[in-house]
């Protein structure tokens, strides 16, 4: 049995905008504590990257204990959990911070309040968190607390008065954060003779270990040998391990109530568990559940197809691989005219999918083409039946269908106020509905409801570069409405690329349609002959480009001479040529795909 007493236990994340130092505070808190010695430090920094990378990069929480002797003499046993930063996993937020009671809400003290730190802010007050606002970057000298301090109370609307200056970098104040977790931050409640009662956090799978579950203990206590249940999944398993996180694996004999900890139990994969789950004594049936959480949805998706048509079966095993670890991306198989067998695979956004494929090509040594992602649609039929297309490829026939609902999106952007007329120009552009204008300091805080079509192929990229970087972006999804959709098609030497069709307003289509041929233009390689390459709605082609056909020899300029030159360029284009696809008679490259998405249309 655990004897942590609970009132020295204090559970906490970390909260902030991208680089405002989270990762960086969290280093120093475990330092300070002599989690890790100096030396251990960078070995440890090395350490999480590999974890990191297994588990899959940001997408993950990370979680560590602390012991902390405080000012007041008592041992504290501090459990952090980080959290990441992109939005697409604000999911894994959310879950992270129903483990814990506070918060610290780090600000960087030059910046100010970004969209993130107030999306995250929100999940935190939701989550009913106490939160301690720190102030990072006062080393430098564009830092300003005092008016930053000013912001948080005016834009969150949470008492800033005793946020704490720190430089994370530098390691001032430090010890005033640790001293303000334990006298500011709640102890966590439970009952150590309740029985069992515990959230399952997070699972993944580990080599050496298989699948580990991170729980957090509310009532009672988890120790070795002995029978649980999870309630959910109705799954019963005897707990092999226990222990915690420094930040390596330690073996521990019990977690006992407000603790957060690991577990293993002989079981055989990730999917057997549920992130929310509640986990129990095998025999108690009367436990009242946890809340739990939604399960994550995938909101975009896109198919992904081998180059070579031989790497399938890989390709197959290394997404098994990746799913162990991540259970928000989801993958079935699907087959294609041109594209052969490749796999329909669900994704929490765009961030997500490019990570995935990264981590596919990179990891797995695989070469994929990835079609057009597509958000979910639903299409009420004439029959007054209801379809989620995932494939824009599989719209039924026109004449069938009454109507085409598409997801939106609320986003909150925050930039200086020299932008903001670009970007309301972009958000409009993109069908946007202004909800909002206010302004925070000297800068404006916009809500826009957006479609989400508008905004996963490159409103992030176009949004940081119409504001030269400054601008924060923060969105979630609201609902569906009807929108006046059609299917945009593109032909290459006429035939259609359906890896390149895509559902679009109306009134978007042809300028989206020229912009993509323009771009398909400059993508394609000339080949021997005149390739058109069009846009078309159903029968009617609504733009195109015309790649010239190819006259010269490309050893040609090599006048014959060098022949090391002639064998390196012909080998080149033998290279270049294996990371094309076939279409009809036409080779189009591989990056051509997602590039042609990327287009300012
Ligand atoms: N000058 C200064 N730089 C800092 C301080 N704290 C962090 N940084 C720098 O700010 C950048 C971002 O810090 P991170 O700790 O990676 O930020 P993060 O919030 O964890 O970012 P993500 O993990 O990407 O969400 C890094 O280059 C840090 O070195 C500080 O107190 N002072």
């Amino acid at each position: 049995m655990s004897e942590e007493p609970i009132e020295n236990i204090r559970n906490f994340s970390i909260v902030a905008h991208i680089d405002h130092g989270k990762s960086t505070l969290a280093d120093r808190l475990i330092q300070e504590t002599g989690t890790l010695t100096d030396r251990e430090m960078v070995e440890q920094v090395l350490d999480s990257m590999d974890i990191e990378r297994e588990r899959g990069i940001t997408i993950k929480a990370q979680t560590v204990r602390l012991n902390y002797r405080a000012r007041d003499g008592k041992d504290y046993i501090l459990n952090l959990m980080d959290t990441p930063g992109h939005v697409d996993f604000a999911y894994e937020v959310s879950r992270s911070l129903a483990a814990c009671e506070g918060s610290l809400l780090v600000v960087d003290a030059s910046q100010g309040v970004e969209a993130q730190t107030l999306a995250n802010v929100y999940h935190a007050l939701d989550a009913n968190h106490e939160i301690v606002p720190v102030l990072n970057k006062i080393d430098l000298p564009a830092a300003e607390p005092d008016r930053i301090k000013q912001q948080i109370e005016d834009v969150i609307g949470i008492d800033a008065s005793e946020a704490v200056p720190i430089s994370a970098k530098t390691g001032l104040n430090i010890d005033l954060v640790l001293e303000a977790i334990v006298t500011r931050l709640p102890p966590p409640k439970g009952d150590r003779s309740a029985p069992l009662k515990a959230l399952l956090v997070d699972s993944w799978y580990d080599a050496y270990l298989g699948v580990v579950v991170l729980v957090r203990i509310f009532d009672g206590a988890l120790k070795k040998g002995q029978r649980i249940k999870m309630i959910g999944t109705d799954a019963h398993y005897e707990v092999d391990r226990i222990g915690v996180f420094r930040p390596k694996m330690q073996a521990i004999e019990a977690l006992g109530p407000g603790e957060i900890g690991f577990i293993t139990a002989s079981i055989k994969e990730v999917a057997d568990t549920r992130v929310g789950d509640t986990i129990t004594d095998d025999r108690k049936s009367n436990v009242v559940p946890l809340p739990g959480f939604k399960p994550a949805q995938p909101v975009v998706f896109c198919g992904l197809f081998p180059v070579d048509a031989a790497q399938f079966e890989d390709l197959r095993a290394a997404m098994g691989r990746l799913r162990l670890n991540d259970a928000s991306f989801s993958f079935e198989m699907e087959s294609s005219a041109a594209l052969g067998f490749g796999f329909r695979c669900g994704f929490l956004g765009l961030l997500h999918l490019e990570i995935i494929q990264e981590r596919l090509e990179r990891e797995f040594n695989l070469d994929l083409i990835a079609t057009a992602p597509s958000v979910v649609y639903k299409i009420n039929l004439n029959d007054g039946t209801q379809i989620e297309l995932h494939n824009p490829v599989d719209l039924p026939d026109v004449v069938k269908i009454a109507s085409i609902e598409e997801p939106w999106i609320r986003a909150t952007i925050l930039t200086p106020d020299d932008y903001l007329g670009s970007i309301l120009k972009l958000c409009q552009d993109r069908r946007g509905v202004q909800v909002d204008l206010n302004y925070v300091g000297k800068r404006a805080m916009v809500q826009y409801d957006l479609p989400l079509n508008e905004v996963v192929f490159d409103f992030y990229d176009r949004l940081k570069s119409v504001s030269k970087g400054y601008a924060s972006f923060d969105y979630h999804l609201t609902d569906y409405k009807e929108g006046d959709l059609v299917k945009m098609q593109i032909l290459v030497n006429a035939e259609p690329v359906d890896a390149l069709s895509m559902l679009v307003h109306r009134a978007r289509a042809e300028s989206r349609g020229r912009a993509m041929c323009e771009k398909l233009k400059d993508l394609i390689p000339q080949h021997m002959f005149v390739i058109p390459v069009q846009a078309a709605i159903g029968a009617k082609i609504i733009a195109r480009e015309t790649i010239r056909a190819l006259r010269k020899d490309v050893t040609a300029k090599c006048y014959g001479g060098d022949i090391t030159r002639k064998r390196k360029l012909l080998e080149k284009q033998k290279e270049g040529k294996k990371k094309m696809r076939q279409f009809g008679k036409v080779d189009i490259p591989q990056e051509a795909f997602i590039a042609a998405l990327k287009v300012d249309g």
